[in-house]
């Protein structure tokens, strides 16, 4: 059996179901492989569950998550027409699946290319040159280089993260997350998250006005100054058994909106329909969102926010960036209310609230946190 590298660990700390902290010591995953480790531990092993990997199917395209042209959506899009079908089919996307692509979304090529080879060479640091680049900062948040998602009951995800806030200013006083090397980290993140934040703060217009709603109903939540952006880089090294471990738990976001890009159209991630995981065909510089647990307690029920998870892969690796909206901790958040509300009924809460209980209970077996706002 090949042996772990001594030290190559995350440090993790967890809470229990009664409250208490626990510290784990994690393997990172990535140096696993750089090892040349050919079989799965047990710790990563779905199969000694009673959760297998099971297979999935790709979907038919005509069945599959919309792909919305952003810049036929914007309110001053010509011809009108075409505007009104592009909502329609927001409107139809959302409502369906909690997901679509997103296409002409006037993030630079040149924004997202940087991205790419920032991320990449973080990646490609050793993990001493990673631990000395980032404080690993060992919180429930789950900030800098490390792992989310982990209970001492359930299998460990095949994957390496790094997760860093990015607003408000000032939120990351005194923790030492944002890498030092490659140089330009930061800088380039920040011009990511200032490009994505607009095409958010667009489609949480859309949205409303797809469904029938005052166009600024859910972005009234996200107020600019204190809104809260975190950002999550997921690395998923090649895996030599996919059958047998997950890239990422099946899980619904707790955000407001998720924006997420992917390098290269590697594949992987998986939507749960109908009991059935299916996989989602995700085309190279398409942006994808999920409606998080956040908007579909807004949109009271409206939207729903996706059951989701990612499969890992034999000979690829796979990077993808993970943005997520969130109204201020503090903000109130009020489902809409009028008469087509289908019978869905959620109550007001607080988002520090909903988010300190979602991750008390993740991860679980099924989408479960939710209910905390339902009456
Ligand atoms: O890697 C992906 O495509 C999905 C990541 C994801 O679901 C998450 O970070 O919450
Ligand atoms: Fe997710």
């Amino acid at each position: 059996m090949e042996k772990e590298k001594k030290g190559c660990s995350h440090e993790v700390t967890i809470i229990d179901q009664n409250g208490q902290t626990h510290y784990v010591q994690v393997p990172v995953v990535q140096e696993l492989v750089r090892q040349g480790l050919s079989h799965v531990p047990e710790r990563f092993q779905v199969v000694h569950q009673d959760n297998p990997v099971t297979p999935s199917l790709v979907q038919d395209v005509s069945e599959a998550p919309p792909s919305i042209s952003m810049a036929n959506l914007l309110i001053d899009s010509k011809p009108e027409d075409s505007r009104a079908q592009e909502l329609a089919k927001l409107a139809r996307g959302a409502k369906k699946w909690g997901m679509f692509l997103v296409t002409n979304h006037g993030i630079p090529m040149s924004v997202l290319r940087s991205l790419k080879d920032v991320v990449k060479g973080f990646f490609s640091l050793s993990f001493e040159e990673k631990k000395e680049s980032v404080g690993s900062y060992t919180s429930i948040d789950n900030m800098g280089y490390g792992r989310s998602f982990v209970r001492s009951d359930r299998a460990l995800d095949w994957i390496d993260r790094l997760t860093m806030r990015a607003a408000p200013e000032g939120a990351d006083e005194g923790l030492h997350v944002w890498p030092q090397t490659p140089e330009n980290f930061r800088q380039v993140m920040e011009k990511y998250v200032e490009e994505a934040r607009k095409v958010c703060d667009e489609l949480l217009q859309a949205l409303a006005e797809a469904l029938s709603l005052e166009r600024l109903i859910f972005l009234r939540n996200f107020e600019p100054i204190e809104s809260v952006v975190n950002v999550r880089v997921n690395y998923y090294p090649p895996c030599p058994r996919p059958d047998l471990a997950l890239g990422l738990t099946p899980h619904s976001d707790a955000s407001g909106i998720t924006l997420l890009t992917q390098f290269d159209a590697t594949g992987g991630l998986e939507v749960l329909k109908e009991m059935q995981w299916l996989k989602v065909a995700w085309p190279q510089d398409a942006l994808l969102v999920n409606v998080g647990d956040l908007l579909e307690i807004m949109s009271n029920g409206r939207l729903k926010s996706p059951w989701h998870r990612v499969v890992t892969q034999m000979n690829k690796e796979r990077f993808s960036v993970a943005l997520f909206y969130n109204p201020p901790p503090r903000a109130e958040i009020e489902p809409v209310r009028d008469q087509d509300s289908s019978g869905e009924s959620y109550k007001k809460v607080v988002v520090e609230n909903y988010l300190k209980h979602y991750y008390k209970i993740v991860p679980t077996k099924e989408k479960q946190a939710i209910m905390y706002a339902m009456v």
